[in-house]
């Protein structure tokens, strides 16, 4: 039984420090997850971690198989996930390399398989998403960063647009409008999803760059990745003090 799941995106396709003890291929009613997970133990308390884009990173946010990752996780025990995604800063707390709690998000995503309530029904299910991500979770993650004394920005509403493509500067405008503080590609269906399964879910957003139309110019590779290596070592330091804590 694995309580504690971590979902990596781009920038953690692998969890460095993770004392592999098994790999499990999984096959669900849905499909086959993005990889096989990785159970293993971290500061001795046992971690599943799954690459969210493959090993290697292949999958693109929008062919990401969701209904199976999340299927998997629940049927190997998970009853927590946090889940690290790589995002674009809108508003001007989310600058580059900073790691933000989101406590909201939108979904401009489309045409995923984002539901597991609709085939086979015996009744129709609603499920609440008034708050999308766990505050219990979040509050755990926003202690870890104190203890570890990574500065985060405690709230935060995700917006999740389609991708592969970045945005549009007008897109961005629009979604800073509606009240979206960051905008990245996988934050939906993941988290209405794992809420169908009861698994309480908070996520890592780590800043990867400026949004379209926050700076001059395009928004390039190189910054990306330059931005994620200095913010997924961060987010490496508060994952080990909220296990610590465990
Ligand atoms: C230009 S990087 C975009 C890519 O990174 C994010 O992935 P993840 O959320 O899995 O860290 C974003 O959603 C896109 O998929
Ligand atoms: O600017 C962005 N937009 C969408 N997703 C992203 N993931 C990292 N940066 C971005």
């Amino acid at each position: 039984m694995t309580q504690l799941a971590i979902i990596g995106g781009t920038g953690l396709t692998r969890l460095e420090g993770l004392k592999i003890i098994d790999r499990k291929p999984i096959e669900t009613p849905f499909g086959i997850p993005s990889a096989d997970y990785v159970i293993g133990e971290l500061d001795e308390k046992t971690v599943v971690f799954l690459a969210r884009h493959g090993d290697p990173h292949t999958i693109p946010p929008h062919k990401i198989n969701y209904r199976a990752n999340i299927w998997g996780l629940k049927e190997l025990g998970a009853q927590q996930i946090i889940a690290v995604a790589a995002v674009g800063g809108i508003t001007s707390k989310m600058a580059p390399a900073h790691i933000a709690v989101p406590d909201q998000i939108i979904d401009y995503s489309y045409g995923r398989k984002h539901t597991f309530f609709e085939e086979d029904l015996e009744e129709v299910t609603h499920i609440d998403f008034t708050s999308p991500y766990s505050a219990q979770l979040r509050e755990k993650l926003i202690s870890a960063a104190a203890s570890a004394q990574i500065s985060v920005t405690p709230t935060g509403t995700y917006g999740c647009t389609q991708g592969p493509r970045l945005e549009s500067t007008a897109e961005i405008q629009r979604m800073e409008r509606d009240g979206c503080d960051l905008v990245g590609m996988t934050g939906m269906p993941e988290a209405a999803l794992a809420k169908e399964q009861s698994i309480d879910y908070a996520a890592l957003a780590v800043v990867a760059n400026w949004a379209a139309g926050k700076t001059e110019g395009e928004i390039t590779m190189a910054e990306i990745e330059q931005n994620l290596h200095k913010g997924m070592a961060d987010t490496a330091k508060l994952l080990k003090a909220f296990i610590a804590r465990l």
